[in-house]
């Protein structure tokens, strides 16, 4: 049996809605999933930065930076990566209970993680944004080298090639990369983000 742990939460009393209404908008996470190279960094970035000069509060997760420090101890096998994205999910959490938007932008290549992300996070705050390119675009794409060392037997378990991408079955917005441009799919995205900012999920 499992032991018994004595935690106990206390309340200050101030709540999330308190903090949003400071902050002037609702707080929620978009997260974008898609293949190493399909464009998630890229608009995440040009997120960020068009919420920041519309004055909101912002920030931005990243799979590279977060495994750089708080998840320095965790690789790339399927146990490692659920527990980066259910680390990565309870980060976000806490920025959404202190009124800041969240743009977490990580592979994140499998279905139960994305839907245990969603369940941390709140189904309600939770906007699945799939990055969509296919393996053959990101391999010509090849931003960071990674493909071609995966191709010479020097990276493994990388995604898309020797570890598994569960395409999302259901989102709450598909950018398609390959045919839309950068500034299509950011507009795509600004207009899909206003929605939730002004409080009509889609
Ligand atoms: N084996 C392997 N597979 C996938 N990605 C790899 C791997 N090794 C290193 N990298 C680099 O790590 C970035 C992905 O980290 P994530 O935290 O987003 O991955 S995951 O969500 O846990 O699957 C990823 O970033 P992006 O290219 O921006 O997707 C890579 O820079
Ligand atoms: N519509 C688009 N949206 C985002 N990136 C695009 C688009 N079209 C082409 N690209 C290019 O694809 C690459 C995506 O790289 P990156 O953003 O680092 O991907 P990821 O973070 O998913 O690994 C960049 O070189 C970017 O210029």
């Amino acid at each position: 049996m499992k032991e018994k742990i004595n935690l106990f939460i206390q309340d200050s009393g101030i709540t999330r809605e308190q903090r949003e209404n400071r902050n002037g908008a609702n707080a929620f996470t978009i997260w974008m999933t898609g293949l190493s190279g399909a464009g998630k960094s890229t608009l995440s970035i040009s997120l960020e930065r068009w919420l920041f000069n519309n004055s909101y509060n912002c920030y931005r997760l990243d799979g590279d930076s977060i495994r750089q420090g708080m998840n320095r101890d965790l690789g790339f096998s399927k146990v490692d990566r659920a527990e980066n994205i259910r680390r990565a999910a309870e980060v976000c959490k806490l920025f959404n209970d202190s009124g800041i938007i969240v743009i977490a932008s990580f592979i994140s290549p499998f279905s139960e993680d994305r839907s245990i992300a969603e369940n941390i996070i709140g189904k309600r705050w939770f906007h699945l944004v799939y990055i969509n390119a296919s393996i053959e675009v990101c391999k010509k794409r090849d931003v960071k080298g990674l493909y071609k060392l995966s191709s010479e037997g020097k990276l493994k378990d990388f995604t898309g090639i020797d570890s598994l991408f569960e395409i999302p079955e259901s989102t709450s917005l598909t950018l398609n990369t390959e045919i839309l441009s950068e500034t299509a799919s950011l507009n795509i995205l600004i207009q899909f983000v206003q929605t939730i900012i002004t409080g009509k999920k889609p």
